[in-house]
């Protein structure tokens, strides 16, 4: 069976991939140098899989490959097992979806985690299933949480030292963010941290700690429905063994339903929405928290990944590029801020971010208070980036060998204006109204290189569409991307030069995956538009609205013949 040190050892041994990120790290880079700038071009499909059915929605996925099997989960929560060499299916695991879940943004799911001889992925019903991996058979199968009341899943699970570490999902719908960690075996609960300042945390059945000081930053009982929802999962640092979780939006959207009136300090900053959260893996205690947006008012969810890397200056650091349009690098130990930068062009809501880490907000800028109008609607304001985000959540990338961090990104703005909203069980609760808006005709999707040690951008390539896949890099110089398009494209990872592309027929909105075999280097990517901007993108979804959909993965090889060939 996969064993810890496996895990541990993911982001170095190039025959298999066990977790999403390409290790726990989330650096999503392989030193895998076969495929290089030169021969790149020689790339060839191998075997192309398809999903079936009418289920064509996002294929948001990272595939994994383990022991000749490619495990890669689709769109309604199902998850296929494949033969790497040949394409053909070995087993497939529908979750039957139970009528009335509540997907904020699409039917997807990003991937599935494997540890011993089992591989663990969440449903949209917010369950957590383990199954034997030879034979697709359910082992076990856990609620992490109720989704009559708005609670689903779609991020990849994350294992630590023999737990499965989930989040969840539901931040439009007035949840608790909360992260839980169970025994890999039994599925048994250990611990649960949940991230809004208020409620109690469990540890083996009993109460553990409350998160944060009742009330010190949530004004009366705004911090019961709170939101900041884990819904894009975790990364791993074994150097300082910590657990981070980025926690969404806090509910309702309407930011003067959560503001102070409170004399407490950090009045209605809503911790710990819009935050990292550093947790220790044991216990699930918070060890540090860094929030990006105090009291968010523009749908700027905080889960953007947080990836350790080492910068040019030889310290131990932690790199994310948020949903508000910085990118921040902090301090591995205890999340301080170090620095940060503007990674899209024309933010509106901020000034810049101050020397503890803090936005230095356009006041202004915040969509007005319904009651300082006619009580139905407040002041629109026109805010960029759009709230689905400078980057939403497709993952960027990180090469130690180049030192940069490639980070898809968007460049876009709405109208956004506040309404008056009361909770109520499962149903919306977001208390504002909002159109998306391009910012420039020729692009928005828009991937940039960037130094995270002088915090300057070294490249960018321009997207015509949303960028809303991952990115890898290789120690052969190069990153992969896909886009909505439905390119699967490489570029040269020290100018931006795009250096080879592959039409997969639908929108490629996945997370690609590169490994060796037989001597030989493949990459795979699914293909299958969809996700959030089909959905809620306003005048962006209209200008991308003849993409087809699809459901499928694709996969590449460099044929030995012609690794050295011209
Ligand atoms: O607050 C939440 O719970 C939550 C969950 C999700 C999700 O689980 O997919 C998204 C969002 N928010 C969100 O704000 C968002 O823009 C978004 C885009 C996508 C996607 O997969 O395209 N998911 C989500
Ligand atoms: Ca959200």
């Amino acid at each position: 069976g996969v064993t810890e040190e496996d895990l541990a050892r993911d982001a170095e041994v190039t025959t298999s991939v066990l977790t999403n990120g390409m290790g726990r790290g989330l650096q999503r880079y392989s030193p895998l140098e076969i495929i290089n700038k030169k021969n790149v071009k020689n790339l060839v499909p191998a075997w192309a899989f398809s999903f079936g059915g009418e289920k064509q929605r996002g294929q948001e996925a990272q595939p994994l490959v383990h022991d000749g099997i490619m495990y890669v989960t689709a769109s309604y929560s199902r998850l296929y097992a494949i033969d790497v060499k040949t394409g053909e299916e070995i087993w497939q695991y529908d979750a039957r979806l139970p009528e009335g879940i509540l997907p904020c943004c699409d039917v997807v799911n990003r991937g599935a985690a494997i540890y011993g001889d089992n591989i663990y992925f969440g449903t949209l019903d917010a369950k957590i299933v383990a199954l034997d991996l030879k034979t697709g058979k359910v082992k076990w199968r856990k609620t992490i949480a109720n989704y009559k009341e708005g609670y689903s899943y779609t991020a990849a699970p994350l294992i630590v030292k023999g737990l499965v570490i989930t989040g969840n999902s539901g931040g439009e719908f007035g949840i608790v963010g909360e992260v839980q960690a169970r025994d890999a075996e039994t599925g048994e609960l250990v611990w649960t941290r949940p991230v809004i300042e208020g409620h109690m945390g469990t540890y083996k059945g009993k109460p553990s700690t409350m998160t944060g000081t009742l009330n010190a930053t949530w004004p009366g009982d705004m911090w019961k429905t709170g939101g900041g929802a884990t819904w894009l999962g975790g990364s791993y640092d074994a150097d300082t063994d910590t657990i981070v979780f980025g926690t969404g939006n806090p509910a309702p959207w309407n930011s003067w339903l959560r503001a102070a009136g409170n004399p407490k300090g950090t009045e209605g900053d809503n911790l710990y929405a819009a935050s990292r959260l550093g947790l220790d893996p044991a216990t699930g205690e918070i060890k540090w928290h860094f929030q990006t947006t105090p009291r968010e008012g523009w749908d700027y969810d905080g889960v953007n990944e947080v990836v350790p890397f080492v910068d040019g200056e030889g310290k131990k650091r932690f790199a994310t590029a948020d949903r508000n349009g910085f990118f921040y690098v902090l301090n591995r130990e205890d999340g301080k801020y170090v620095r940060s930068m503007p990674f899209v062009k024309d933010i509106t809501w901020a000034k810049g971010i101050d020397e503890n880490g803090r936005p230095i907000f356009n006041e202004e800028n915040r969509p007005g208070n319904p009651l300082e109008a006619d009580g139905k609607k407040g002041e629109v304001v026109f805010a960029a980036p759009s709230f689905l985000g400078g980057k939403n959540w497709m993952p960027m990338a990180h090469s130690p060998k180049t030192g940069l961090f490639y980070v898809p990104s968007n460049e876009w703005g709405m109208d956004i204006w506040n309404e008056p909203i009361t909770y109520k069980k499962g149903a919306a609760y977001l208390g504002a109204g909002f159109t998306i808006k391009p910012l420039y005709d020729d692009h928005i999707g828009s991937l940039k290189a960037i130094d995270p040690t002088s915090m300057k951008v070294v490249w960018e390539y321009k997207n015509n569409a949303p960028l809303w896949g991952g990115v890898m890099t290789t120690a052969g110089g190069l990153v992969f991307m896909g886009t909505p398009e439905g390119y699967l494209k490489a570029f040269d990872a020290d100018t931006g030069e795009e250096l080879w592309k592959f039409q997969t027929g639908s929108g490629i909105v996945g997370q690609p995956i590169t490994w060796e075999m037989d001597g030989e280097q493949y990459v795979a990517v699914t293909s299958g538009w969809g996700g959030a901007v089909p959905l809620w993108g306003g005048e962006v979804a209209k200008k991308v609205n003849y993409l087809n959909q699809g459901g499928s993965v694709w996969v590449f090889k460099l044929p030995r013949q012609l690794a050295s060939a011209d």
